[in-house]
C-alpha cells in the first residue's frame, strides 16, 4: 500500500515540511500516510502570501470570485471517490455516511455561500435630520482580512469547508491548519485550489500540531486578522488566550452535552431511531450527537429496551461496507479518552444497558479504535459522565415525569450547542425548543441543516454562529458610511 505524502500548500507551492509525521488507519492500525510538519518560517510565508493576495482577491468582482468557488464545488465533486476515500482512511467511518454527509457538504458548503454572497443585499437607511432633508446610511462590507482556520477531526472535508467557503467568498484569504489526525482531505482540498486556478496565497495549508507546531505559530501571529475553529472547548479557551494580546475576533464552535427529550406521546419508534441515530452516527464524534437521553416516565422501560436492541442492531465494521452502521473512534489515543468514560461510568454506579467495552473481531481490525455502542442508566445528574463530554457513541438515559423537569434536566449543563425534542404535540415542541438554552433545537429529527441558518452555541459550546449570513458578522468588518444629502 503506497503512504500518502501530504505536503503543506504556500503561496500556490506545494513544499515539504522540515519533518513529517505518520497517519495510522483507525481501522487497523496500518500506516497510510506521512504528513509535512510545517515549520515556523513556513507559517510566517504562508501568512505574508496570503498578505500579498488579499488586494486582488477582495477586489475582484464579487461574480468572479464566488465562481471560482463554484470550481471549487465543482473541483470536490469530480474527485468525490479521492475525498471520499482519503476521508474514510482518515477516519474509518463508515462509507454510507462520508458519502452522504461529509463529502457532499464539502462541495455544498462552497455553493451555499457563493450564492450568498452573489446576491446579498446591503444594510441602508434614509435618515431625517434636523434641517428636513435627509442622510444615506449604509454598511459598507469589507473582508476580516486574513483568516486562521483550525478545524477538526470528527468531520473533516465537512468542518474546514464550512470555514474556507465563507471566508473565501467575502473575500478573505486563508491559512488552514487541519487536525494532525485528519490531514488528507484538506489536501486534496489545495490540490482542487491549485488545479481550478485560484489565485497563489488566496488558500494556504500548513500541516501540525497546536502548541509548539503549526496551531500556535496561525494563533500567535500578528498579522492574522482573526481565528474560526471547531473543537474541544479546552483548545477554544487556549486560542482566546493566544489572540487576546491582539484582541482578535474569534469564532467557536466548541464541545456540546447535548440532551433529547422524548414525551410519551411521541412517534415511538421515530423517536427511538431518531435517538439512536444522534447518539451513534459517525461513532458519536458529532458535537451534536445527543450524550443525555430524557424519557417522560410512562415510555421509560420500553424506551430503554428499544434503544439499546438499536444499538446491538449496529453492524460494526469495515467502513467500505456499506450496511456498517458504526465505524472506530478516529484513533486509539481518543479511545483511551473513551474508555477512561466507560470505567468512570462503571465507578459512579452506572448500570451499562449495552456495550461498555470493545468488539472482537479476531482479525486485523483488533488493532484499530473500535467500542461497543453503550447505554448507561441510573447515573447521578452529578455524576461526571453526565456533566463532561464523551465524544463517543455512548449515552445515558434517565426518566422524568413533568415538562418543567425535562427543561430543567436538559439545560442544567455548562455547554449550550443543541437538543432534540420528540413530542407529537408541536405546541408543546415549541415552547420545549425555545426554552432549551442550545444555539439549534430540532423538534422529532436530528440533524437536518439548512446552511442559511444560525450556528453555534453559547457557554462552553462557543462563540458566535456561522451559516447563511450570520457567517457575514465574523467573516466582514462593517463600515458605516453616512452622506449628507
Ligand atoms: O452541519 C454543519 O454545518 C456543522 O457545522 C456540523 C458541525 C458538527 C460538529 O461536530
Amino acid at each position: 500500500m503506497t503512504i500518502r505524502q501530504l505536503r503543506n500548500y504556500i503561496d500556490g507551492r506545494f513544499e515539504d515540511g522540515a519533518s513529517t509525521f505518520d497517519k495510522h488507519s483507525p481501522v487497523d492500525g496500518a500506516l497510510i500516510a506521512q504528513a509535512h510538519e510545517a515549520s515556523r518560517e513556513q507559517v510566517d510565508r504562508a501568512v505574508a502570501a496570503a498578505h500579498r493576495a488579499l488586494p486582488a482577491w477582495a477586489a475582484l468582482p464579487v461574480g468572479q470570485r464566488t465562481d471560482q468557488l463554484l470550481a471549487l464545488a465543482d473541483g470536490i465533486s469530480r474527485r468525490f471517490d479521492d475525498f471520499l476515500q482519503a476521508e474514510i482512511g482518515d477516519t474509518g467511518k463508515p462509507v454510507s455516511w462520508a458519502s452522504q454527509i461529509d463529502i457532499p457538504r464539502g462541495a455544498a458548503n462552497f455553493r451555499t455561500f457563493a450564492e450568498l454572497a452573489r446576491t446579498l443585499d446591503m444594510e441602508s437607511y434614509m435618515t431625517d435630520t434636523p434641517d428636513g432633508r435627509q442622510a444615506l446610511n449604509y454598511a459598507y462590507r469589507k473582508p476580516l482580512g486574513v483568516v486562521g482556520v483550525i478545524s477538526p477531526w470528527n468531520l473533516p472535508l465537512l468542518l474546514l469547508t464550512w470555514k474556507v467557503a465563507p471566508a473565501l467568498a467575502f473575500g478573505n484569504t486563508v491559512i488552514m491548519k487541519p487536525s494532525e489526525v485528519t490531514p488528507s482531505t484538506a489536501t486534496l482540498l489545495a490540490e482542487v485550489a491549485h488545479d481550478t486556478g485560484l489565485p497563489p496565497g488566496v488558500l494556504n495549508l500548513t500541516h501540525g500540531f497546536g502548541p509548539g507546531s503549526a496551531g500556535e505559530f496561525i494563533t500567535t501571529h500578528p498579522d492574522i486578522d482573526g481565528i474560526t475553529f471547531t473543537g474541544e472547548s479546552a483548545t477554544g479557551a487556549a486560542i482566546m488566550r493566544a489572540v487576546a494580546p491582539g484582541v482578535k475576533p474569534v469564532s467557536f464552535e466548541l464541545g456540546g452535552k447535548n440532551a433529547a427529550l422524548v414525551f410519551a406521546d411521541a412517534d415511538f419508534e421515530a423517536a427511538v431511531d431518531g435517538t439512536a441515530r444522534s447518539v451513534f452516527a459517525n461513532c458519536g464524534q458529532v458535537c451534536l450527537c445527543t450524550e443525555r437521553v430524557y424519557v417522560q416516565r410512562p415510555i421509560y422501560e420500553r424506551f430503554v429496551a428499544a434503544l439499546a436492541e438499536r444499538a446491538r442492531a449496529l453492524r460494526i465494521g469495515w467502513p467500505d461496507d456499506a450496511d456498517t452502521g458504526m465505524g472506530p473512534l478516529v484513533s486509539r489515543e481518543h479511545r483511551e479518552k473513551v474508555l477512561s468514560y466507560f470505567a468512570l461510568a462503571r465507578e459512579e454506579g452506572a448500570t451499562v444497558v449495552t456495550g461498555g467495552g470493545v468488539p472482537v473481531f479476531g482479525d486485523a481490525r483488533d488493532a484499530g479504535a473500535y467500542v461497543q455502542p453503550t447505554i448507561w442508566t441510573g447515573l447521578p445528574e452529578s455524576a461526571r459522565c453526565i456533566k463532561e463530554e464523551v465524544f463517543g457513541p455512548v449515552c445515558h438515559v434517565a426518566p422524568f415525569d413533568t415538562e418543567e423537569e425535562a427543561i430543567r434536566l436538559a439545560n442544567d449543563t455548562r455547554y449550550g450547542l443543541a437538543a432534540a425534542v420528540w413530542t407529537r404535540d408541536l405546541t408543546r415542541g415549541h415552547r420545549v425548543a425555545q426554552a432549551m438554552k442550545v444555539g439549534l433545537a430540532w423538534v422529532n429529527c436530528w440533524f437536518l441543516r439548512d446552511l442559511r441558518t444560525p450556528f453555534g452555541g453559547s457557554g462552553l459550546s462557543g462563540i458566535g454562529r456561522e451559516g447563511g449570513r450570520h457567517s457575514l458578522h465574523f467573516y466582514t468588518e462593517p463600515t458605516n458610511v453616512c452622506i449628507k444629502l
